[in-house]
């Protein structure tokens, strides 16, 4: 083989670009031997030339270019470069520069350095590198450290730091140890995921320029750094590590696989074994930074930017759910513009999400840009949502109608917000429920999958419904009944709700939380396979898996394996609540293309429930048998709560209770009644026997006399002894006593009913009532019972003395038809701006005397 073929053949080795200056200096170490005196110098410069070409084809541009001779107009590039090569600075031929000097580093290997920044030729290369770098990959993400110069090596290069390209320059071994663990979890990750097979080409290359060691960096953070070196190219993760000596007194530096060195001493720089000497690159000029570094930036800002938008889909609602559904949560890895779509699916592999994160880590971000994007993509015939947050807070209000907005997402079924548990448990009931009714049309259509059946029957409404429980250990609170129910309706939703399209998302801000879910069931654990981690989330992946240790809001950790390590997947989420612009846009137009104008079903805790807006009372007419209405329930559809009265002895209702609210529910009973009797069929005889109420007893004399009815008032002392003509209503403000004559009281309860008089009575004192009824023997006489602010004891003695699980509270009542065996939670109809009035939400019992 002639020299000149060996060169050729060098130099196209050169062109594969995979350690130019290596190949150089063997190629230079070959032909050493074969130049003869007298033609030495001509071969040499002919070399030389060969060389400075080959350099040329394998480092292009930003990568192998003068930067001297590059204008700072010069644009950054947008495609990623072919070859890992890059120029460091030039081999000199007599003191003269003779080709570029190239090491292999992003796609290749590891750049190490024995001097630091503080020697002016490594501060000067690291400067063009780092420029050269930036300049030529778009997808790139550096963490700098400097711990010999404060950093003053990277000033040039601030604009990356403010974009987020690079983190903070670290200058001491706390950061860098930062750094090296963010870097570790970061190549676990991409490790992992090309272990399943799948492409990281399209992950950014993470460069770690280290310009000179903390002093402070001991044996273990150099294996560290090492280790990462070992493993790092696989992972695309890169090291420039200046500063890479064996100090006296200390042991060696460990070997950096994989890395092209640099050895600088006095006088001159060699890089590996070329045998020639390396003039290093120096610094570029401030302009052509300014330029690279800020053009890169500010394309990362753009890019970077992400918002709602990027979650909705070109066109609306072209989806279908057969299958499952999917929408765009985000973007991928920690920070990277660049990165894909990050996509979230209900479907067999993912049935049901559980999401953690402390308070203020994003959870109700997340959760809106989850509903935005699958509202978008679905129409309400593919997808429904039930919503409910058990803690205080304005989450849902988002999706319903309002006085300001009347608009809300059509796909919204029922929404509930500062819920209670029996509310909670009522929507989680009724789920379950349609999972029965869907499990009936499988059997029947001999379908085994939800697709299956939908194409069997296309004219039933099968949508996949999508649940979403904010604060969901709320359920589990008291470990009693409702908890119980709660973790029954759970377990089966969570177990049979893949089969019939119902899908369940659990969310939590607390450690409890998911525990409590934990203690209650490892099966309905186990049934959560998607695992969201938001910053402070604990308990939520394995043990073992810290991948969430260190994100911040804005990202979240998703795990489709049940929170097992290897199967985390880092993604950063736009902020939607800074785009309520767009929301209410988007939600406009949802609403716009809607077909029904069924509005959710909106059950806020803190609501006041007044009368005359309850669709059922103004569908009120003359009945055989009326009903007293009384409040909502709390339940799915908030229905109506009364208490019918017929013929049978006891159809009485009592009410008990301090509460003032206690007057505006006898009011609202005595006229709902007065809206089911013709005029003139029916008599109503008013007594008030408490003080502070006699504004309600007129209103309500006011209101049945302007519906045409007969309506007396009568005195303390004769309401239990005058005479009265059938059938009559005597509606009683206070009670108590009986008015002197318990024994009328009673003989009224028992007989009353089968002449058509039925009392609805106000009492204050629980055991009081139970006295004047005649005790437990006299339970039988007052069928009807709704207690307000009533000890559960007390109530319990009235009713049976049963273990009972009431809890007093503000706004709510427990309706009880004794003859029926119904006991309903509800939110009592109250005057208008009634709990304004009180004193505190949390104490609603206003003293009233008896007169
Ligand atoms: N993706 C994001 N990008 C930027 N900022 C965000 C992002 N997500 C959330 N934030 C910021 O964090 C704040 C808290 O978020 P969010 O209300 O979702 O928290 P949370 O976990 O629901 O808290 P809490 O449970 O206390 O309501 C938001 O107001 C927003 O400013």
């Amino acid at each position: 083989m002639t020299w000149r073929t060996e060169l050729e053949q060098a130099a196209a080795r050169l062109r594969e670009a995979a350690g130019a200056a290596d190949r150089a200096e063997r190629l230079i170490a070959a032909s050493a031997s074969r130049l003869s005196a007298d033609d030495t110098e001509r071969r040499r410069l002919a070399l030389a030339e060969k060389l400075r070409a080959a350099a040329a084809g394998a480092a292009t541009g930003w990568l192998g270019a003068d930067l001297a001779a590059i204008a700072p107009s010069t644009p950054v590039w947008t495609d990623e470069p072919s070859t890992p090569a890059i120029r460091i600075g030039e081999a000199e031929l007599d003191d003269a520069p003779a080709f570029p000097a190239l090491a292999g580093l992003l796609g290749k290997g590891h750049l190490v350095c024995d001097a630091d920044a503080a020697d002016p030729r490594v501060a000067g290369m690291l400067q063009s590198l780092l420029l050269r770098v930036t300049a030529a990959h778009r997808n790139l993400e550096v963490s700098l450290v400097d711990g010999v110069t404060l950093g003053q090596v990277f000033a040039p290069a601030t604009a990356l730091v403010d974009a987020g390209i690079a983190g903070p320059v670290a200058t001491d071994h706390l950061a860098l140890a930062r750094i090296l663990t963010a870097a570790e979890k970061r190549l676990t990750e991409l490790r992992d995921i090309s272990a399943r097979g799948q492409s990281i080409a399209d992950r950014p290359f993470h460069l770690i320029v280290i310009a000179g060691l903390p002093p402070e960096v001991g044996k273990s953070m150099r294996e560290r750094l090492a280790a990462l070196a070992h493993a790092g190219p696989s992972a695309r993760c890169h090291i420039v590590l200046c500063g890479w000596r064996n100090a006296p007194h200390r042991e060696p530096v460990p070997a950096i696989e994989h890395a092209t060195y640099l050895s600088c001493n006095a006088n001159e720089v060699r890089l590996g074994t070329l045998p020639l000497p390396v003039a290093l690159d120096p610094a570029p000029s401030p302009a052509l930074a300014r330029a690279v570094y800020g053009s890169r930036a500010q394309q990362r800002r753009e890019a970077g930017e992400l918002s709602v938008a990027d979650l909705v889909p070109a066109e609306l609602w072209t989806a279908s759910s057969r299958h499952g559904l999917t929408t765009v949560i985000g973007r991928d890895q920690a920070g990277s513009a660049t990165g894909g779509d990050v996509e979230v699916s209900f479907d067999d592999a993912t049935p049901h999400w559980l999401i953690g994160g402390r308070t203020g880590g994003g959870k109700t971000v997340f959760l809106l840009d989850v509903l935005y994007g699958l509202a978008t993509r679905y129409s309400p015939e593919e997808l429904e949502l039930y919503l409910l947050d058990f803690k205080e807070g304005v989450s849902f209000t988002e999706f319903t109608p309002s006085h300001l907005d009347p608009s809300w997402i059509p796909h919204v079924r029922a929404v509930g917000v500062e819920s209670d548990r029996e509310y909670g448990v009522a929507v989680l009931g009724a789920l379950r429920a349609e999972l029965t009714r869907r499990a009936g049309l499988m059997k029947r259509a001999g379908a085994t999958r939800l697709a299956r059946l939908r194409e069997l029957r296309p004219e039933v409404r099968l949508p996949r419904i999508v649940a979403v429980v904010d604060e969901f250990h709320v359920l589990f609170a008291g470990n009693d009944r409702l908890a119980g129910e709660a973790v029954a309706h759970l377990e089966e939703l969570a177990r049979k709700g893949r089969s019939y399209g119902v899908h369940l998302v659990l969310a939590s801000q607390t450690i409890s939380g998911i525990e409590a879910l934990y203690s209650k069931k490892d099966s309905i654990f186990g049934q959560f396979p998607l695992r969201v981690a938001l910053p402070g989330a604990k308990h939520l992946l394995d043990e073992g898996n810290d991948g969430a240790d260190g994100i911040s809001v804005g990202q979240a950790v998703l795990n489709d394996a049940g929170g097992i390590r290897g199967r985390n997947r880092t993604c950063r989420f736009p902020d939607a609540s800074s785009a309520e612009d767009l929301l209410t846009g988007l939600r406009h137009q949802l609403w716009e293309r809607r077909d029904s104008d069924a509005e959710p079903i909106v059950f806020r805790g803190f609501d006041e429930q007044h009368l005359t807006e309850d669709p059922a009372f103004e569908a009120l007419a003359p009945t055989h048998a009326p009903r007293a209405l009384i409040g909502r329930a709390v339940d799915v559809h908030m229905s109506t709560v009364g208490y019918q009265f017929d013929r049978s002895p006891g159809r009485h209702l009592a009410i008990l209770g301090t509460s003032a609210v206690a007057a505006d529910v006898l009011a609202a009973g005595a006229i709902s009644l007065g809206h089911q009797h013709e005029p003139g069929t029916v008599a109503f005889q008013i007594a008030v026997t408490a003080v502070g109420v006699d504004d309600t007893a007129a209103e309500v004399a006011g209101e049945l006399e302007r519906l045409g009815h007969e309506c007396t008032r009568l005195a303390p002392g004769s309401i239990l002894t005058g005479k009265r003509g059938t059938p009559t209503y005597l509606i009683w403000f206070g009670a108590d006593g009986a008015d002197g004559h318990t024994a009328r009281l009673r003989d009224l309860l028992l007989h009353g009913p089968a002449d058509g008089v039925h009392l609805l009575g106000w009492w204050r004192g629980a055991r009081r009532f139970l006295d004047d009824i005649g005790g437990s023997a006299g339970r039988e006489h007052c069928a009807g019972i709704v207690a307000l602010n009533i000890a559960a004891n007390d109530l319990a003695a009235i009713t049976g003395g049963y273990e009972r699980s009431w809890e007093a509270r503000s706004n709510r009542c427990l309706v009880i038809d004794r003859h029926a065996g119904t006991e309903t939670l509800a939110v009592p109809y109250v005057r208008p701006g009634r709990l304004d009035g009180l004193p505190s939400q949390d104490a609603p019992a206003r003293k009233v005397e008896t007169r």
